[in-house]
């Protein structure tokens, strides 16, 4: 079984769980600017800064950090967005983390998990998410149909996740108009930005909005990203490991002509 395989295992389990817990109760909340908007008439990269604290692949991140902590530092940073991982087996979040974090944040949340069920998106929705993510690898074509109009029928934006061609001509007859391309196998955990390079030149019509999705660690990286043209880039490790997120946000923030925005 793949990693991706045994997570989707788990989830099928939390979501029978969830079905049977009380709904959590809905959170009292100003609207959000769309990341869509923002993020497609920015002039620097756009960071989507993740709260981490641990994944399969590394092991323990940060299990010291706080949530709101991190978050705020991160939108005092200049974080465009921040990305909460909400999957407890695998990644040491929770959807308590994402309700912390929307009380203290006013930029746009994505709730990082692994959805294969409406009821994951309805709880998303009431604990502060704007985005969701959904991994085209983790779903057949009808239930990422299903799950993509639900969002969006609950007002949420969508990130769609890809790895390769054939995920990527998913996404796009879906229409999404948020691409995620993830640069780290979820098979194999192995990393490599060549991954934006190949797929973005692939994704036709100027209005979808690309994210290069793990393994930024630096200016060099965020610039890649862009020449590539991808207009934000999501960041977990470089920043949950940073003990100067200020400067490593700045590194990454690099202005749309390639030259480092500072
Ligand atoms: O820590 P990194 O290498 O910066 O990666 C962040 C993010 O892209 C990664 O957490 C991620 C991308 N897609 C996912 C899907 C599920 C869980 C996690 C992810």
């Amino acid at each position: 079984m793949t990693i991706l395989e045994k997570i989707i295992t788990e989830k099928r389990k939390e979501v029978v769980r969830l079905k049977t817990e009380k709904f959590p109760e809905i959170l009292d909340r100003k609207p959000v600017k769309s990341m869509y908007d923002s993020f497609m008439s920015s002039t620097k990269m756009n960071v989507i800064a993740e709260i981490k604290r641990a994944s399969p692949s590394k092991g323990e991140i940060n299990s010291e950090m706080d949530p709101v902590m991190q978050a705020v530092q991160y939108e005092e940073a200049g974080a465009d967005a921040i990305s909460v991982l909400t999957d407890a087996p695998f990644f040491s979040g929770s959807m308590e983390d994402l309700r912390r974090v929307r009380e203290h944040v006013s930029l746009p949340i994505l709730c990082k998990d692994f959805i294969i069920d409406p009821i994951q998106i309805h709880i998303a929705k009431a604990s502060g998410a704007d985005v969701i993510l959904l991994i085209v690898a983790a779903l057949e074509e009808h239930q990422l149909r299903e799950l993509y109009s639900e969002a969006l029928d609950q007002g949420l934006e969508v990130l769609v996740e890809v790895h390769n061609a054939e995920e990527l001509q998913t996404a796009m007859r879906l229409g999404a108009n948020i691409i995620g391309i993830n640069n780290r196998d979820l098979k194999t955990f192995i990393v490599d930005l060549a991954a934006t390079e190949e797929l973005a030149g692939e994704i036709r019509g100027k209005d979808i909005l690309i994210i290069s999705e793990s393994g930024m660690k630096s200016s060099l990286d965020s610039i890649r990203a862009e020449k590539a043209g991808a207009k934000g880039i999501l960041v977990g490790e470089t920043l949950m490991r940073s003990g100067d997120i200020a400067l490593s946000m700045k590194n990454l923030k690099v202005s749309f002509d390639g030259v480092d925005a500072r």
